[in-house]
């Protein structure tokens, strides 16, 4: 009975702080937030970040084996939410059933010398059979898509919304978030300015030269010169290989990964909890670049996408880095339709 009273003063504390912090004013609705590919590196830290998030009233942890040891470990920490593991595709229903949100950080990594397409072979299907399971269990989650290539994953994923009847654009998102912690993180160590008052939007696809960081527009100002903009742009967009060598063959960003797609997806839940002004880039379906898919500066409100802002002025440096990035874009999206529907 004491541990009870101990878990509702903990929610009444919680909700309280929720409330000063702007979480919304009426009282936190129930979540259930799914994860699939939950075992693997980016999957624990994120179930980690997840199980944190006091926005989450159910975690839902899904992957091929490993889940039961994944989801017995975080759910002895004493925060909202109720951990359950799923293991196997039998369980995938009962993983899905009722999510609001589901993250897909499912598939393989890249190894040094690969780029993000190689992956495309294995996990072009992966994501296949998982939305096709989103569409029959919860048609009406907000999906964030990590697996790689996004660039053609959230085009696959849109492919098979379509043909099962449950497409709705707004609610399917890549997660490009880590190219904008990596970019705010490289311009305030070059600009000497507190990285946590830095804002850099990061345009276009995930993968090498599709990634644009508008640094044009980042905030706080500072002077940089043409080159150091420069740097900083390549810096950013060769980010994930630089973590790919880095850990020599053992896979990808997976630790910043997970910070990046819990910060995603907490705007998503913020989001459908009715809060005012979230906005986060994402690769979403557009207008804004006569593309199909493109990343940009997106709002958030209680349907996913209420809003996808334009790109505002672009310095000429960038509408040269736009112009350039289109056909490789371009020739990704088509590649993700092209497999979805043979
Ligand atoms: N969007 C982004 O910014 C980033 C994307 N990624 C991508 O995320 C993906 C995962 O990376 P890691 O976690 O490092 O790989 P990992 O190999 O450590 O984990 C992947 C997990 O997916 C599981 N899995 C495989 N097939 C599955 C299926 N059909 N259903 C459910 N789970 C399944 C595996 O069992 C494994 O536990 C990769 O494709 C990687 O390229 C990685 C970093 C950044
Ligand atoms: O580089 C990779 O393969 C993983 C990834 O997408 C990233 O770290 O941005």
């Amino acid at each position: 009975m004491s541990s009870l009273f101990r878990s509702i003063k903990t929610l009444k504390n919680s909700s309280s702080t929720l409330l000063r912090r702007g979480y919304g004013s009426e009282a936190v609705p129930d979540r259930k937030v799914a994860v699939l590919g939950a075992a693997g590196g980016i999957g624990q830290p994120l179930a980690l970040l997840m199980k944190l998030n006091p926005l989450v009233s159910s975690l839902s942890l899904y992957d091929i084996a490993n889940t039961p040891g994944v989801a017995a470990d975080v759910s002895h920490i004493n925060t909202r939410s109720e951990v359950k593991g799923y293991v196997g595709e039998e369980e995938l229903g009962k993983a899905l059933e009722g999510s609001d949100v589901v993250i897909i950080p499912a598939g393989v990594p890249r190894k040094p010398g690969m780029t993000r397409d190689d992956l495309f072979n294995i996990n072009a299907g992966i994501v296949k059979g998982l939305c096709e399971a989103i569409a029959k269990y919860c048609p009406n989650a907000l999906v964030n898509m990590i697996s790689n290539p996004v660039n053609s994953t959230v085009p696959i994923a849109a492919e098979v919304f379509k043909k099962a009847g449950t497409y709705d654009e707004k609610r399917l998102f890549g997660v490009t978030t880590l190219d904008v912690v990596r970019a705010k993180t490289f311009y305030a160590g070059k600009a000497k300015v507190p990285v946590a008052e830095v804002n850099v939007p990061v345009v276009g696809g995930h993968a090498g030269i599709t990634i644009l960081p508008l640094f044009s527009q980042a905030t706080p100002k500072a002077n940089l010169a043409d080159e150091e903009i420069q740097a900083l742009t390549k810096r950013t967009q060769d980010g994930g290989t630089e973590v790919v060598e880095a850990k020599a063959g053992k896979g990808s960003a997976t630790l910043s990964m997970a910070y990046a797609g819990a910060i995603f997806a907490d705007a998503c839940l913020k989001g459908l909890n009715g809060v005012p002004d979230v906005v986060e880039c994402s690769f979403v379906q557009s207008t804004v670049a006569e593309l199909p898919f493109f990343a940009s500066k997106v709002r958030l409100g209680k349907n996913g996408v209420e809003e996808v802002l334009g790109l505002g002025p672009l310095s000429e440096y960038e509408k040269e880095g736009l112009e350039k990035l289109k056909p490789e874009l371009l020739a990704s999206i088509e590649k993700g339709i092209k497999f979805a529907n043979k």
